[in-house]
């Protein structure tokens, strides 16, 4: 349990609760997503455009392999992260996985006509492409510890059930109980 790392569907709230997590716990808080784009220099929409999804899709293996050789982070994926197995392999392997989820009509509400500089996968029709992506998408969040809904709840709510849930983990594994 080396990180607390939450993956989930683009827009259920990993960047906006993970930075919540992290002042909770005290740790640094590491979004792979903006880390790309410090390390390339650019924003991720100029990597679609320059590079292609596969050119993205590399930085963000790298950049995730890199960030969880440390530890006592809190880190808030992208929502592509779980396509590549190579990624799923690296967040199995002792991180604290949470999967944050949310009703399509929530994730629709929360991104329409924000689909810019971070989200290009969304340009056009926000609600197609999100219906498309969770589709596609099926299961492959389902390897986490834990699954949390975030439909109305605000994001102080569901950032304090991970620290919960955390805390309540790593004890048992202290004293040996089974959690
Ligand atoms: N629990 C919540 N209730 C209401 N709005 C929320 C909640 N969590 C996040 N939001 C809002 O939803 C939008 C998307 O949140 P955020 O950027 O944290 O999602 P994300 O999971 O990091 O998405 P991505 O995978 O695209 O990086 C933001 O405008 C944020 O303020
Ligand atoms: O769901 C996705 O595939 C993505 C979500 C964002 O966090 C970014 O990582 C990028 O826009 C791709
Ligand atoms: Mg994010």
């Amino acid at each position: 349990m080396r990180n607390v790392v939450l993956i989930g569907m683009t827009g259920t709230g990993k960047s906006t609760v993970g930075r919540l997590v992290a002042e909770a716990l005290g740790w640094p808080h590491v979004d792979t997503d903006e880390r790309i784009e410090a390390v390339t220099g650019r924003t991720i929409a100029e990597l679609f455009a320059e590079r292609g999804e596969a050119g993205f899709r590399q930085w963000e293996h790298e950049v995730l392999r890199e960030v969880l050789k440390g530890e006592g982070q809190v880190v808030s994926t992208g929502g592509g992260v779980v396509l590549r197995p190579d990624n799923v392999a690296l967040l199995r392997d002792g991180q604290f996985v949470v999967a944050l989820a949310a009703e399509p009509e929530t994730l629709v509400r929360r991104l329409q006509g924000d689909a810019s500089r971070h989200r290009p996968l969304l340009a056009g029709d926000v609600e197609a492409q999100i219906r498309k992506l969770i589709r596609e998408r099926r299961g492959l969040y389902d390897f986490a510890h834990v699954r949390i809904a975030t439909d109305n709840r605000l994001p102080q709510e569901v950032a304090a059930e991970i620290v919960h849930l955390y805390r309540a983990r790593t004890n048992a594994q202290v004293t040996g109980g089974s959690y």
